[in-house]
């Protein structure tokens, strides 16, 4: 596959005459930038300027790509909500993007992401018949699904337990390590395994963090994976304080 593009990201967004952010950052080429951040400071409203989706305000600024293509419409997303249509089986839902496009879907590469995904006995249930950790663990496969050069990833891991979010941060590094991808996430031990680049968004602006120096991803026991998370996490106390 070529190289994916690295993302630049230059900019004030308006919210009801006020300013909620001024943020400045790159996303490089097939890496892990993970974002944090206090609830409300514009993390989402980020993903949804890259995907050229409504947000309610105004943003001013610039996105740009590397290689001079728009950025939007080359993107694989997975939102804070499932977004799982409830009237299509499982498997169907993941083939949806296949579907919506005309083209036929790749049904072994689905019921591969779906053992992948621990879900291989499911695929032919209806989303409303999971789990929240099932359905979340559904839309991750069908974010998978989609062979695209940058992927947007909200809150994936948020409603698994601690052993199987380990799990699915180990495939998702995997099977996106030659894809640009922006992780939004709430957790620091989530960040500092799998963030390539670690940026943090307050209310003044968006910082660099520093990352491990060790490459991605990491032990969850590393001690430069500790480190770094417990560094975070204070930091990330300190903000919302
Ligand atoms: N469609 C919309 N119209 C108007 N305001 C919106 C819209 N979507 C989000 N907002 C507001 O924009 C602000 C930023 O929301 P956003 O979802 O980007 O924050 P966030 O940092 O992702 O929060 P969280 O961590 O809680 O998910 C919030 O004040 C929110 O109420």
């Amino acid at each position: 596959m070529n190289q994916p593009p690295e993302i630049t990201f230059s900019g004030h967004f308006m919210l009801e005459g006020r300013e909620l952010f001024d943020a400045c950052f790159v996303m490089p080429s097939a890496r892990w930038t993970c974002l944090l951040g206090p609830s409300g400071v514009g993390k989402s409203t980020v993903l949804r300027l890259l995907l050229g989706l409504e947000t309610g305000g105004v943003f001013m600024g610039n996105i740009s790509s590397s290689d001079g293509q728009p950025v939007a419409g080359r993107i694989s997303y997975m939102a804070q909500s499932d977004l799982l249509l409830p009237w299509l089986s499982v498997t169907d839902n993941l083939m949806i993007g296949a579907s919506l496009r005309g083209e036929t879907g790749d049904q072994k590469r689905a019921v591969t992401l779906l053992e992948r995904v621990g879900l291989g006995a499911h695929g032919h249930k209806k989303p409303g018949a999971l789990s929240g950790g099932m359905r979340q663990r559904a839309a991750l496969a069908r974010t998978l699904m989609e062979d695209r050069p940058i992927v947007l990833l909200d809150e994936p891991f948020s409603a698994l337990d601690a052993g199987t979010r380990a799990d699915m941060q180990e495939l998702a590094a995997e099977l996106l390590s030659d894809k640009t991808v922006l992780l939004v996430t709430h957790d620091p031990a989530e960040a500092s395994r799998l963030g390539d680049q670690i940026l943090v968004m307050g209310k003044t602006g968006m910082d660099v963090w520093p990352a491990p120096q060790m490459p991605a991803i990491r032990a969850v026991d590393a001690p430069e994976t500790l480190d770094c998370q417990s560094k975070l996490l204070a930091h990330l106390r300190a903000l919302a304080a």
